[in-house]
């Protein structure tokens, strides 16, 4: 049984046509002209309870579309969405406590004016989250998101970091089952980010949370999530493993191999040297042959070390989003 049913889900946004000057802009006052974005186009998909999957592609492929649509902010154009056996559209109240929409883009409105405690209670107010329910699940976030510090500041007074920690308590407060994560690390320094990563993996495990999250940073997808949904020109592209993408869009390995008393004539035969220096060469490698390769490295150079790697997932998937699928 699915959490979450996208079925042929499309998303038509029209958008006025407006030339330059003065004169146009006075005849567009008289006749408009409009032009269709086609931000989703037939877009299926299912998600089972408990399942953490990347949606991934370029700027404009229909991420945040899609998002809005699965969390009830946008009407769909046509097709059939349904998130815990409701219709988002219709934002009827037990829809609207079991999902949670986070934007790292914005992951704290309302007035900025409110104490982060302030902010936490008057949450507990609109989702009728009982008192009990409330100061467990406070002393739980406070202490996993280090909130501690932060209770008696004002929203406006923090910094990005803070407030996504803060816009993740928010959302989390009433125990949505479904989680609808954009771009959660979104201009994250390195420690910020690393933070919101360890939060979101150990909230995943302990609760059976179901997470659809979209990153434009490969390393939160590779650390969170088991399956990929990669879109772009709003249609889904590719669903499945991120091992078997990597394989499908890169068919090459890389050996890394230590070897410092080895010259380079040793070591070229075994395959393509990509990079080299204090006696360690990295070869690329095509899979097939990696077993030949790594066995004709160890009967003809003194080994030290030897470990075979997947490409860096950014350059795989960056040849993804430049050169399709096909
Ligand atoms: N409100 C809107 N009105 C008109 N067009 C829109 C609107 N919102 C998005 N679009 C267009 O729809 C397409 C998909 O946009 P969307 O924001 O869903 O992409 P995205 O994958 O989230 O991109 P990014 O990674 O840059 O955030 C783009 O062409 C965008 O310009």
């Amino acid at each position: 049984m699915s959490v979450v049913v996208a079925q042929d889900l499309t998303m038509t946004y029209r958008v006025p046509v407006r030339a330059g000057g003065l004169a146009a802009a006075l005849a567009s006052v008289v006749r408009r002209r409009y032009r269709d974005v086609h931000a989703v186009r037939r877009v299926s998909f299912e998600i089972a309870p408990g399942e953490v999957v990347g949606f991934i592609g370029p700027n404009g492929a229909g991420k945040t579309t899609t998002m809005k649509l699965l969390s009830g902010l946008l009407h769909p154009t046509s097709g059939r969405i349904d998130v815990l056996g409701f219709t988002p559209w219709q934002r009827r109240a037990p829809f609207l406590k079991g999902i949670a929409l986070i934007r790292g883009s914005q992951p704290v409105g309302g007035s900025q004016e409110l104490t982060v405690l302030d902010a936490l209670d008057y949450q507990r107010l609109l989702y009728d989250v009982t008192r009990g329910d409330y100061q467990q699940a406070l002393t739980e976030l406070t202490d996993l998101l280090e909130l501690e510090p932060l209770l008696e500041r004002q929203l406006r007074a923090l910094s990005l970091g803070e407030k996504m920690r803060v816009g993740l308590a928010l959302a989390l407060l009433y125990r949505p089952r479904v989680l609808f994560l954009d771009e959660p690390t979104l201009g994250l320094d390195v420690s910020a980010t690393a933070t919101i990563r360890r939060f979101l993996a150990t909230h995943a495990e302990q609760t059976g949370a179901t997470i659809l999250l979209t990153s434009h940073y490969m390393a939160d997808v590779q650390q969170l999530c088991e399956r990929l949904l990669l879109i772009d020109h709003g249609e889904v592209q590719y669903d499945g493993s991120l091992p078997e993408l990597s394989a499908r869009l890169s068919p090459f390995k890389l050996i890394r191999v230590s070897a410092p008393s080895a010259r380079r004539d040793d070591v070229e035969p075994a395959g393509e040297i990509v990079q080299t220096g204090n006696g360690t060469w990295v070869l690329r490698v095509p899979r097939a042959d990696v077993a030949r390769a790594t066995a004709a490295l160890l009967s003809t150079v003194d080994v030290a070390d030897l470990a075979v790697e997947e490409p860096a997932l950014e350059d795989v998937i960056d040849r993804a989003y430049r050169d399709g699928l096909a």
